[in-house]
């Protein structure tokens, strides 16, 4: 007898296992990654989602903190064709419920021809149907979690220094640790400062460059992060990840879109349209940008032609919608950061003109 149900907003209800106990809802989401769920669980992008690996065995190589992005399981809840009692253990011990012995293909398939969708979980021995219809009920869209940020930045300015070559002022709207510490491996200090920060909090450490990092939800919620970038833009050179390119293109005067149901693995190819050349990327987005403002679109998804970089010659400009901090994924594409420290120190810097 299953003690676990998965509610879909298209009105059916799948039973699965209980792993972790508890009731919960959120977007219904995938990732192809076949390795990396302490990284993919623990990346806050995922907040107010419900993260369904397509690989049948998660767990398979333990739990280490080492390799968390975050302090806490970001995903309101993980299904699995099976997962191992590391996985299992960690996540009920953190009070995110967890579900396994489901038809994963079926969620997938379900998901790329309706698109992420309103899901619903009730997971445990007094779980019913209804329940997790409920649960789904409650779920709201995406874009009406219009303050995601405030559940995923830091509460105060934090320094991590890397030797203090060059500043890097980095708005937190959910950052990967990762993403800090390749900054601050190259010999940045990071200033990471909360995703609602004035103008002023960014003059106060005088950055070399601007960062905007990861996040998660619908980027057009991020209003103080875009009132930033339009301050600084063409006083100081922008550089984004992910949510962060979604952020800087939108303050630039482009604009983004919601994809039907996103890119999350850590396989997909981009191309480079300056070398032709093509390399793998780790992915996690459910936007994209889909007008580009002033930026000139230099990097491409092979599958479906979104915009994966863009570049501002002109505004010092440099941002990935794909991870290059490749925690998980391939390395291919970690000299994103080096183009980073060269652009906050390069003699064409506009701040230094
Ligand atoms: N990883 C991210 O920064 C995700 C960006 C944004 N929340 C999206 O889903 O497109």
């Amino acid at each position: 007898m299953s003690d676990a149900y998965i509610a879909l907003a298209d009105g059916r209800v799948l039973e699965a296992r209980a792993r972790a106990p508890g009731r919960t809802r959120g977007e219904l989401v995938f990732t192809t990654a076949y390795t990396g769920y302490e990284e993919s669980l623990t990346d806050p992008s995922y907040a107010e989602q419900i993260l369904t690996f397509s690989y049948p065995l998660i767990g398979n190589y333990g739990v280490r903190s080492e390799r968390f992005e975050s302090d806490s399981v970001q995903p309101r809840a993980a299904v699995a064709r099976e997962l191992t009692d590391d996985v299992a253990d960690w996540l009920g011990e953190e009070g995110v419920p967890a579900v396994d012995h489901v038809d994963t293909r079926e969620i997938v398939t379900t998901v790329r021809e309706e698109g992420a969708m309103a899901c619903g979980i009730a997971a445990g021995p007094d779980a019913t149907p209804e329940d997790a219809v409920e649960e789904m009920e409650s779920c709201v869209p995406m874009s009406d979690h219009v303050d995601i940020g405030a559940q995923v930045s830091v509460a105060e300015p934090t320094v991590h220094e890397g030797g203090g070559d060059v500043d890097v002022a980095m708005l937190d709207c959910g950052a990967k640790g990762s993403i800090v510490s390749s900054l601050t491996e190259r010999g940045a200090d990071v200033h990471v400062l909360p995703y609602d920060a004035t103008p002023e909090d960014v003059a106060s450490v005088d950055p070399d460059v601007l960062f905007v990092s990861n996040g998660p939800g619908d980027p057009e919620n991020f209003v103080a992060a875009q009132d930033v970038v339009d301050e600084f833009a063409g006083e100081l050179p922008l550089a984004g990840i992910c949510l962060g390119q979604q952020v800087i293109t939108s303050a630039l005067g482009g604009s983004t879109e919601k994809m039907p149901f996103g890119h999350r693995g850590v396989n997909q190819p981009v191309k480079d349209l300056r070398t032709d050349k093509v390399v793998m990327t780790t992915q996690n987005h459910g936007y994209t940008v889909d007008d580009t403002g002033p930026l000139e679109v230099t990097q491409v998804n092979v599958n479906d032609d979104t915009v994966e970089g863009l570049d501002s010659d002109e505004l010092d400009v440099i941002t990935r919608q794909y991870h290059p901090e490749a925690n998980p994924g391939p390395h291919d594409s970690l000299g994103f950061f080096d183009e980073v420290i060269d652009l906050a120190t390069s003699d064409r810097r506009i701040a230094a003109d």
